[in-house]
């Protein structure tokens, strides 16, 4: 079956429906990560976007539950070069079953390098991924589509009720649940934590009524501005209690702390971005996944920028001594990516452990 991919500069490329037939629309951006695409699909804070997988070949170790990072995939479509069609046997199904199954639409056998090129220059753009209509028909439903950035996509995606995961007596940290990922809360449980998961909107309140050791803020989707809500959840936090931010938890922090956030022309999406770490000067490569960054020139005193990005010295991560609080803005918990910077849950549990000990004080 034929399927084409319509961009909102007017272009069109015809290619092979992969996955389910329908039609989608989304923000194109693109992952250039050679391994890791279900971890890529299954990320939530791909809520509402088209994601173009670079590597040139797809699929070729099968899926596999799990490499899953959520229950199930919540971005709009995917496009690729070439899906393998016979991964090694023992594997949950190729690319094409396993889209179907979990209902997304998606286009191979068109010239991805091209695409990314596109986007790199002209900036990400909306785009309708599409199995049933024709050109003109796609092209007339992308005018009607609103900007993606006017949404509210956390909504969507963060838990409705509270969950809690790991030991009963663990280490009890909080996690505000903006779409997270499903190995933020293993990094977190194999250290030994309690993991009290609370919907984006939950009170600050109910939060620290859990009596957490620390609070960590998940990635997510769409633009940190349009959770306001979490930014004054948030505000409330600090100072209180230790907080770790990732990525749009990191984002939601600095809006909290006063400074403001800006959206990339085509953001960072893969496994191997650089990232220096300003205090010793040595560089990580991490996996990344976001649209929007924060301006450092925006930050008051107090908030120290600790890491930015090596390619292009965007702000990578932030630090506020006298809130006992950091974020970053890539990924610890990788997945899919290296592992360089999973320390960093260590550095929370430090914090966090601080708390407990002081608790503990209070408490004898
Ligand atoms: N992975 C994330 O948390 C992404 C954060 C935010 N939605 C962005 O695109 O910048």
């Amino acid at each position: 079956m034929k399927a084409i991919l319509v961009l909102e500069d007017g272009s069109a490329f015809e290619g092979k429906a992969l996955g389910a037939s329908g039609t989608a629309w989304g923000e194109l951006v693109f992952n250039t990560g050679m391994t890791g695409y279900q971890e890529v699909i299954t990320d939530p804070s791909y809520a509402g976007q088209i994601v173009i997988l670079t590597y040139p070949l797809i699929g070729n170790y099968g899926t596999r539950d799990a490499f899953s990072e959520s229950q199930k995939p919540v971005l709009r479509g995917v496009v690729v070069r070439e899906a393998c069609e016979r991964p090694p046997a023992g594997d949950d199904g190729n690319l094409d079953d396993y889209l179907k199954r979990c209902c997304i639409v998606g286009i191979e056998r068109v010239d991805t390098r091209l695409l990314t090129k596109k986007i790199r220059s002209c900036g990400v753009m909306k785009a309708v991924l599409s199995t049933e209509l024709d050109v003109r028909d796609a092209r007339e439903m992308l005018r009607r589509q609103p900007e993606l950035g006017s949404q509210d996509l956390v909504k969507q995606v963060t838990s409705k009720g509270v969950r809690v995961y790991g030991e009963e007596n663990g280490i009890p940290v909080a996690l505000m649940d903006f779409g997270v990922k499903h190995n933020i809360l293993r990094c977190l449980v194999r250290r030994r934590c309690r993991v009290t998961v609370f919907p984006a909107d939950a009170p600050a309140g109910s939060v620290l009524e859990s009596r957490p050791a620390g609070v960590l803020l998940s990635n997510g989707p769409g633009d940190p501005k349009k959770a306001g809500y979490a930014v004054n959840t948030v505000r409330e936090l600090l100072g209180k209690v230790p907080v770790f931010g990732i990525c749009l938890g990191h984002q939601i922090m600095a809006l909290a702390l006063g400074g403001d956030t800006y959206k990339l022309r085509f953001g960072h999406r893969g496994s191997n971005h650089p990232v220096r770490d300003l205090k010793n000067g040595r560089v990580f490569i991490t996996s990344q996944n976001h649209g929007y960054a924060v301006d450092g020139a925006s930050l008051e005193k107090g908030v120290e920028v600790t890491f930015v990005n090596a390619n292009d010295g965007t702000v990578e991560g932030l630090e506020v001594p006298k809130f006992r609080a950091f974020s970053v803005q890539f990924h610890p918990e990788a997945s899919p990516g290296p592992g360089d910077t999973e320390y960093l849950f260590d550095e929370f549990l430090k914090l966090a452990g601080g708390e407990v000990r002081r608790c503990r004080r209070i408490l004898q």
